[in-house]
């Protein structure tokens, strides 16, 4: 069963082509990643998908309905990126708050206990750090027992221990069938939660496959020279030219300086760097004028 849906979805801001033709299903009881860098249209995405905004074009199903009808609104749980909490308000206040709109929440004890949020349940909200604000934030779109929660960077900001516990959260939700559609800038963030990725950059889907094939295509090695000439090399998968020096983009980037020597190419200045999402993706998929599906 397919519990969000976009076609051809469109949103522009002005002049901003924010999300351009997008079409993504998700399945019940699947745990998606949105992976992308900044600006690429996650967010607005999700807010589509959730009827917090509407399509310029285009089309958003929920549950097989309209986003904004209250009794489908009601299935699904959301952490947008930013968050308020009313600073005087104690933890276990602010859920039992938020619970007393849900038929059935859940009981705030265990709601705490997987978020790791038990020891905090008599603080302010105002006194909490980040880490633990941005923990709770994340805790509240399960208070309702959704269906489906979508959550915007939920561990941005947080630290190791404090992002596993998160990840423990969302983990136990989908383990009991629940369904989890969440953005990140990492992929290892996505690793560990989610077997299916959903690349996006510049408002378009660059990509929809598991994990691995993903880390495949992000994996990519910018080994960058200055040489006039070079002979066909094995393993590059692009190549540009900027500011006198060349850019070769490769899965295996020991070897490509094998070949160079090999081949006697009189290069200099060597360097050898991870790419960025962005330019991994982007640089791969503009010059074909194709989606890059690894
Ligand atoms: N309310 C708005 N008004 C004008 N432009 C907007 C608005 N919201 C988003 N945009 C623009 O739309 C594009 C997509 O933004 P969006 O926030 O969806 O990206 P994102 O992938 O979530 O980015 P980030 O990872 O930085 O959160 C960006 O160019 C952004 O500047």
């Amino acid at each position: 069963m397919v519990v969000a849906r976009a076609r051809q979805l469109t949103r522009r801001y002005g002049d901003v082509l924010a999300l351009d033709r997008v079409d993504l299903d998700v399945h019940a009881g699947e745990l998606v990643g949105l992976l992308g860098p900044n600006g690429a249209g996650k967010s607005t995405l999700l807010n589509l998908l959730v009827g917090l905004r509407r399509p310029t074009s285009g089309q958003v199903e929920l549950f097989g309905g309209d986003p904004r009808l209250p009794a489908n609104r009601r299935q699904v749980g959301v952490t947008p990126q930013e968050t308020g909490l009313p600073g005087t308000l104690r933890v276990g206040e602010v859920v039992d708050f938020v619970s007393a709109h849900y038929p059935d929440p859940l009981p705030r004890a265990e709601l705490l206990d997987r978020f790791g949020l038990t020891d905090l349940h008599r603080r302010q909200t105002g006194g909490l750090s980040g880490g633990q604000r941005r923990r709770l934030a994340v805790a509240l779109a399960f208070v309702g027992r959704p269906r489906l929660v979508m959550l915007d960077e939920p561990t941005t900001g947080l630290d190791v221990e404090a992002r596993r516990t998160l990840w423990d959260g969302i983990r136990h939700f989908h383990d009991e069938g629940g369904t989890v559609l969440l953005t990140s800038h990492y992929l290892e963030e996505v690793e560990a939660l989610a077997h299916r990725v959903v690349v996006v950059g510049q408002g378009r889907v660059l990509a929809d496959d598991t994990v691995t094939a993903i880390r495949a295509v992000v994996g990519i090695r910018r080994v960058s020279l200055v040489a006039d000439d070079l002979p066909p090399l094995p393993g590059v998968v692009g190549t540009e030219r900027a500011d006198g020096r060349v850019h070769l983009l490769t899965n295996d980037a020991d070897q490509l300086v094998r070949d160079l020597v090999r081949a006697e190419v009189p290069f200099r200045d060597l360097e050898v760097r991870p790419t960025s999402l962005e330019e991994a993706f982007l640089t791969i998929t503009t010059p074909a004028g194709q989606p890059a599906t690894a």
